[in-house]
């Protein structure tokens, strides 16, 4: 037989170039690449098979053989094989529209950047497939064997990388086809693996093509588990083989909590598998925390910690996506543009919320679990300008003032009184703090529902999101409380004039509040400190304060109930001696009760403390 020297293509040459000169620092990509494209040549040969009886492969497989004397590592599959035609159209030039277009630039880019090539080429290179070439990362000569299923003769390719390949008709061929890699000289620095190195490609094949639906064998060996649970019929994937996967997967030994499946067809075509875990890693808020879904572009796995794929309050998903129509060199920073991508994580983001919802109303005890073990990082989506917060208020459920267990907005609002149009909260650091505070008292008076908010997130959403369902969020220790006033406790404007020399001589006197006025928010203690109705609370002063922003000194106003003795005595005594040493004492402790009730740090505790003994002493 005639052996035929050819020349490659220019586009494909350049590429080859590239390759040689290895610009990515990851080779192990190539095997993923050759069983890839034996697995492609299995489903075309299946696909043949149900119209051709002749084109039927028996134990449609690929193997792979390393030799460790000659140092050859061989990929052979009984797929669908390359006719000579083939095998000079295919794998000498480069078919694919966009890429010489794509090397242009690439080779432009070189040339601005003289010696910084390699991270930015592979950027680019991403857009499209390299295939096949990235053999010529480890190789320096590579064989290609090859014949057509049904066809009589078979092909023999061979190149070095360099300008040209050469061609040949053999006889002998089996069907389908065989990749002979002459490896260079295993270079541990330069990541050049030994990839005869039985363990070595055990590891390559169980990362990247575990899930190939052809079993991958080496001698009796099947590298492969092939259980892509993902491409199966829901109704023939089992509880139990789920739940391994998920432990395969996230490492967690609990079981997780739901499974959702998803599959679009069409344009751009993907399949999905996600876990909603029972419970929170231990990083789940360190800024460097790990996401949950891998990337897999038909089967073959391309990356862990996807996060272009749902967005980072929904980090705690485990699982996989499979989409098609991904390029296998497809770089995160191509993700991050990609249009189908965003419309994937979009899609996934609501079927997340909404397995959530249906979660809510049909197995409470499920979603309980799911809202206290991720609530917390649920609700950062509020903060961030995604389409969802609708979604995220509808699952989300709060500590409120009513019984001990969490309520829904939808519920708190089924239970609002006649007359009340605003969602009351309070916010604080824990509950048993928040659930004293002063603040609330005339709300549970009156039997007003206030939602107890103590995540360190509930202080910023808040006021972002504003509304639920048309009905504002109004914080109860911030503004004036517009709750409907009984008759005996209208603050009437002659009780407010007969306080208003006690008022004006008490914002005088302390410092540390901007006002002093009377109200009807409180039953039981004296006085207390609200922020002004656009001001900041003290929890999120201390948040800004941890995050190392000072913030100027935030001034409150101290609301006194005038139905207390403390508040009515001290009236009748600024107005007898209002020049009395021990009023001022008075007004200092009265606002140092109010800063403690609510769980607030005293600016000078050993004062208050003197202050507070002497009074008691002379009590006595
Ligand atoms: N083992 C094989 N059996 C049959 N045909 C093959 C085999 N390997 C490669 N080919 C043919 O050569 C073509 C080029 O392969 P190459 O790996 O360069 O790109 P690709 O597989 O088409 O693209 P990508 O790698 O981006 O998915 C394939 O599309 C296929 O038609």
């Amino acid at each position: 037989m005639t052996t035929e020297t050819l020349e490659f293509q220019a586009e494909a040459r350049q590429l080859l170039q590239l390759m040689v000169h290895s610009i990515y620092s990851n080779k192990d990509i190539f095997l993923r690449e050759l069983i890839s494209n034996a697995s492609d040549a299995l489903d075309k040969r299946r696909l043949a098979g149900l119209t051709d009886d002749r084109l039927r492969a028996e134990d449609p497989h690929i193997a792979v053989e390393a030799d460790k004397d000659a140092r050859t590592l061989t990929v052979r599959d009984n797929g669908i094989g390359m006719t000579r035609d083939d095998v000079v159209g295919l794998i000498g030039t480069i078919a694919r529209s966009g890429t010489a277009e794509t090397l242009r630039r690439m080779k432009e880019r070189a040339k601005e950047k003289e010696g910084e090539k390699n991270a930015e080429s592979a950027e680019l290179i991403g857009q499209f497939g390299v295939g096949f070439y990235s053999v010529f990362m480890v190789a320096d000569k590579v064989t290609l064997l090859t014949r057509r299923a049904g066809e009589e003769t078979g092909v023999r390719w061979e190149s070095d990388g360099g300008g040209t390949y050469t061609v040949e008709t053999v006889e002998d061929a089996p069907e389908g086809t065989s990749v002979t890699v002459h490896l260079r000289p295993a270079d541990e620095e330069d990541a050049l693996h030994d990839y005869v190195d039985e363990w070595k490609i055990r590891e390559i094949v169980k990362r990247y093509s575990d899930f190939i639906a052809f079993p991958i064998r080496m001698g009796d060996d099947t590298l492969n588990s092939m259980k892509a649970l993902w491409a199966r019929p829901r109704s023939e994937v089992a509880d139990e083989e789920y739940r391994e996967f998920y432990r395969h997967i996230s490492h967690d030994w609990t079981d997780p909590l739901e499974t959702i499946r998803m599959r679009a067809e069409g344009t751009f075509e993907y399949e999905a598998l996600l876990f909603l875990p029972a419970r929170a890693p231990h990083d789940l808020f360190q800024r460097d925390a790990r996401h949950g879904i891998q990337l897999y572009v038909k089967r073959v796995f391309i990356m862990d910690d996807t996060r272009e794929l749902l967005p980072s309050h929904l980090r705690f998903v485990k699982g996989v996506v499979d989409a098609a129509d991904l390029s296998l060199n497809i770089s995160r920073e191509i993700l991050q543009q990609d249009r189908h991508i965003q419309l994937i994580r979009r899609r996934l983001a609501k079927k997340v919320l909404s397995t959530v919802k249906d979660l809510m109303t049909n197995d409470a005890d499920k979603y309980r679990t799911f809202w206290r073990e991720f609530g917390p990082a649920v609700k950062e989506g509020l903060l961030d300008a995604s389409e969802d917060h609708r979604a995220i208020l509808d699952i989300a459920s709060f500590a409120t003032t009513v019984g001990d267990e969490p309520t829904s907005l939808a519920d708190y609002i089924s239970r609002m009184k006649d007359g009340q149009d605003k969602l009351y909260f309070m916010t604080g650091e824990s509950r048993a703090q928040v659930e004293n505070s002063p603040h609330l008292e005339a709300f549970k008076a009156k039997e007003y529902e206030v939602l107890l908010l103590t995540d360190p997130v509930d202080e910023i959403w808040v006021d972002a999101v504003g509304a639920y369902d048309g009905k504002e969020f109004q914080s109860v220790a911030r503004g004036a409380v517009d709750l409907p006033a009984g008759e005996d406790e209208e603050l009437s404007e002659e009780k407010s004039g007969t306080y208003a020399g006690l008022l004006t001589w008490l914002g005088e006197t302390l410092d540390d509040v901007k006002d002093v006025r009377l109200t009807t928010r409180l039953t039981s203690s004296p006085a207390c400190l609200v922020s002004d109705a656009d001001g900041i609370s003290p929890a999120l002063e201390k948040m800004y304060k941890a995050m190392g922003q000072e913030l100027p000194p935030v001034k409150r106003i101290l609301e006194l109930n005038p139905g207390h003795p403390l508040v009515s005595g001290l009236r009748a005594a600024h107005e007898e001696r209002a020049d009395a040493p021990e009023l001022t004492e008075t007004a200092e402790l009265l606002y140092g009760t109010a800063l403690l009730a609510e769980g607030g740090d005293l600016a000078d505790p050993a004062r208050f403390a003197k202050l507070l003994a002497d009074r008691l002493a002379r009590s006595i």
